[in-house]
Order: C-alpha cells, then structure tokens, then sequence
C-alpha cells in the first residue's frame, strides 16, 4: 500500500489523513466525501518555488486551477505566492470572489467569449494566453473599448507530441489549441499582435500535454520556442521577455507510473532555457509553469461507503459504493487506474479481488478493475487514492446524482470547503414552464 504525504494508517488500524481519522469524517459529513491533505498541496507548492528560486530565473508558478478550483483552493495558492491559471469565466469568478489578487491571474482558453474577455478586463487580469487570431482582434477592441494595454502571450502548438493518453496530448501540431509553429500561423499572430495598439507581446506559451514522466518533451519545446523566439528577434526585432511551457507533470496514481521529482522538470526546463537563449546571445525571460495535477492531485482521496455486492463465480465480484463516475469521470474518459484500500479495515489483509462499481446507469460506470481487498461489508469505508485533480472539478450530476463535499484536513482539523449539494440544489435552476403547470394541464 503507498500512502501520500500525511496519509498513514493509525492505532485504530484506520487510514488517517492530515492527523484526522476519515471514519470520523465519514460520520461528521457523510460519504462520498473529497478528501484534501492540506499540507501535501503547501509542501508541492513549495517545491516548485523552492526548485524555481534555485535557477535564479525570473519565474511566475501559476496553478491550473481547472484541476481543482474552489475558493479555500485560490486562498491556499495566493497564501503560497502561486499565480493562477484560469480557462472560465467560472474559475475567474472563484479567484475574484477568494480575493485572489488579479494581476497574478493568467486567462486561457480557446474560445474566449466577449462576456468573459470584458469581465477579465474589468478586474484586471495579469495576463491574456491568446489562442488564435479572431480572439486577438477582439481582445484588441474590447481592450480599446475600455482604453487598456493588455499583457499577452501567444499559445503556440510546438508540435511536439507527449507520451501520454491520445486524449491529453496537446502539443502536437492536429490540435484545437494554439497557432502553428510549423505552418507560419505563429509567426503571423506576432506580427498582427505587434501591431494592435492594445496588445503588449510578453511572448509564447506552449504545453505539450498532461501527466509526463520524462523532462525529454519539454526540452524539446524549449528548444523549438527558443528558435522561433531568435527567428522574430532576427527578422522583426521583437523580443520575448516570458516562456511560459504549461503544465503537464506526472503523478504516481498506481505503481505503474514513475513521475519525476518536482526539482528536476524545473531544473530541466530552466536548464534548457538558459542554454538556448543564451547560445542565441539573447537575454534570459522570464520562465512560467502552469501545473495542475502535480500540485493537487495525490492529496486527494475520495471515501466512499461500500453498499451492495455482486458475485459471478469464477468471472468477477463486484462491490458498489455511493459514488462512480459522478464523482470521478477519469477512468470511463481515460481508462485511468487507482489504488485503494479499506479505509476503517486497513491493517487487514487482502483476501479476495474485487472490482469496485459506481452507482450510476451506466455499465462503464466503473471505478477500479481487479482490487486486493479484504471482505467488503455494507457499511466499510472505501478511500481511493490520488483524487485531488480532475475529479471534483470534472463532477457532474448525471443521474441526478448530488456532488460530494470537500474538506481540507490539516494537523488534526478538519474543514469545509465545499458543502454537499442538498437535493433542492439539483433541481434549484429547474423552471415548469406556467402552460406544462398542473393547473394549465387539466384545462
Ligand atoms: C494550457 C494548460 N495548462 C496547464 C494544464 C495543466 O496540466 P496538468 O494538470 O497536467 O499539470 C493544462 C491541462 O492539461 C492545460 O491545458
Ligand atoms: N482532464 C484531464 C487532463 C487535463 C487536460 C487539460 N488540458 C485529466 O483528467 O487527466
């Protein structure tokens, strides 16, 4: 069994996470319940200020919040002197209404709406990552409208493919995101952006995809930005003064996957930059990352209640609990595996493969295939592990299913941070228009 950061299994041979026993919090907010290990997520942040201060670049750490955005999560960032990656005018709204300071936000997303582009401009965000040239012009007259100079930095495809999952690959040239560095669209988004009078060109921003284990994809886009970068200092004169290379590092979700420690992809990257820039005789910029799972995804744990079970003899044992693909949409979308042990029965031993079912309709509707668990009863206590990213902020309420509550545990306390939606919450936008209404009806 691997335990992340505070998590261990206490006296009471129950799993505890930030020196509070999850059977207690199973008791005090009910199952399925997010579970944040506060301190993990503080001691990921430093790292990657810590590594970033050791290059002696100018660097800007700014949290893809679309991993996990709530309000005590922004509060947490801003606390750590991270800035903030958002793709929604929700995920804005949730870092206005946390006081995260604007100027350390930084707005992506590819098909920016005029409502959000005007929202971002009236609170004034610290940068614009523009995706492709309508979004350049209207952020040009928006910005005109409101007589502002925006900061920006072009999102460019590098053409450089990570190793991961089809699906979260972004950096390859066939991609819904970005000006193309290989066909000359990025070299054209320079000029025209060079020329908007609202528009100020910080530089480029590329990110090559999600969960990467090795350091070899981002040197590569370095590389290719770096030759782009002394391409529009030698025809143009225009010079970058921030490289921003997105987020994408790797976690362990199972022993399968063997992700890097923090430092090094920093050390590599900053390496990378310096070398190249500095072979062009080009001053260093400023360096930005925008991670999302690596900073919050295994101080995640989701703990749910085991329910109902169904044996099929020598095919499979299937266990239900009180959540699924609702609260973790991961493994029907990626195929994405998990660990996790019985929460209240931990010092067991395993006595049987199980896979672990969700609740919803839906026959993929699985959690985990081929689990070592001790017997499951009604009532045990399921934790899967490394839930922090991606689940919560990818939750839904198919089947009309509530979404769980989050709490952040620390040093033995336990808090809120998101409550339980109540069923009045799911039907709360729900109108029966006056001529469907039981009255109009019987006429
Ligand atoms: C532009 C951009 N930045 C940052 C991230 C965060 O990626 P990760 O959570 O893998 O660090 C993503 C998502 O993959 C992204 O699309
Ligand atoms: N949502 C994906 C990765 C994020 C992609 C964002 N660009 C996941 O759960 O792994």
């Amino acid at each position: 069994m691997y335990l992340h950061g505070t998590s261990k299994i206490n006296n009471s041979g129950h799993l505890e996470i930030g020196g509070v026993d999850v059977v207690d919090l199973a008791e005090k907010f009910g199952t399925p319940l997010y579970i944040v290990d506060e301190a993990l997520v503080r001691q990921r942040a430093r790292e990657y200020v810590q590594a970033f201060n050791e290059t002696g670049l100018k660097f800007q750490v700014a949290y893809a919040s679309k991993a996990f955005s709530v309000k005590a999560m922004c509060v947490l960032a801003e606390q750590e002197n991270l800035s903030l990656d958002v793709v929604s005018d929700g995920e804005l709204y949730t870092a206005i209404q946390a006081g995260f300071p604007a100027e350390r936000i930084h707005f992506h997303g590819n098909n920016k709406t005029v409502e959000e582009i005007n929202m971002a401009l009236e609170v004034g965000i610290g940068c614009f990552v523009v995706d492709n040239f309508i979004e350049l012009h209207m952020l040009n007259d928006l910005a005109a409208k409101k007589d502002k100079v925006v900061n920006v930095l072009l999102r460019i495809t590098p053409g450089v493919e990570a190793h991961t999952h089809d699906y979260i690959s972004t950096g390859q040239q066939d991609s819904k995101f970005g000006f193309d560095l290989g066909n000359g669209s990025a070299r054209e988004a320079v000029i025209q952006a060079n020329e908007l009078p609202q528009i100020n060109l910080l530089g480029v921003h590329s990110h090559i995809g999600s969960q990467i284990f090795e350091v070899e994809g981002f040197r590569m886009a370095v590389e290719k930005v770096t030759q782009f970068a002394v391409a529009v200092r030698d025809e143009f004169g225009i010079l970058f003064t921030v490289i921003n290379v997105g987020g994408g590092f790797g976690i362990r979700y199972t022993e399968e996957d063997a992700p890097l420690p923090i430092s090094q992809y920093v050390h590599a990257i900053a390496d990378a930059i310096k070398t190249n820039f500095t072979a062009a005789d080009y001053a260093w910029p400023e360096i930005w990352v925008e991670p999302g799972r690596s900073m919050v995804g295994d101080a995640g744990t989701t703990l749910y209640t085991v329910g109902t079970s169904k044996n099929i003899p020598n095919v499979r044992k299937y266990l239900a609990v009180d959540g699924g693909m609702t609260d973790n949409p991961r493994p029907a979308l990626y195929q994405s595996k998990y660990e996790a042990i019985l929460a209240n029965r931990a010092n067991e031993e395993a006595t049987e493969v199980v896979s672990i079912a969700g609740k919803c309709c839906e026959s993929g509707d699985m959690l985990i295939w081929d689990l070592n668990l001790p017997e499951a009863n009604s009532g045990d206590l399921l934790a899967v592990f490394c839930t922090g990213a991606y689940n919560y902020a990818m939750a839904s309420n198919y089947n009309r299913i509530r979404r769980p509550a989050v709490v952040f545990v620390k040093d033995g306390q336990a808090d809120l941070v998101v409550e339980r939606e109540s069923l009045d919450d799911i039907v709360c936008n729900d109108v029966i228009p006056a001529r469907l209404q039981k009255s109009s009806l019987a006429k």
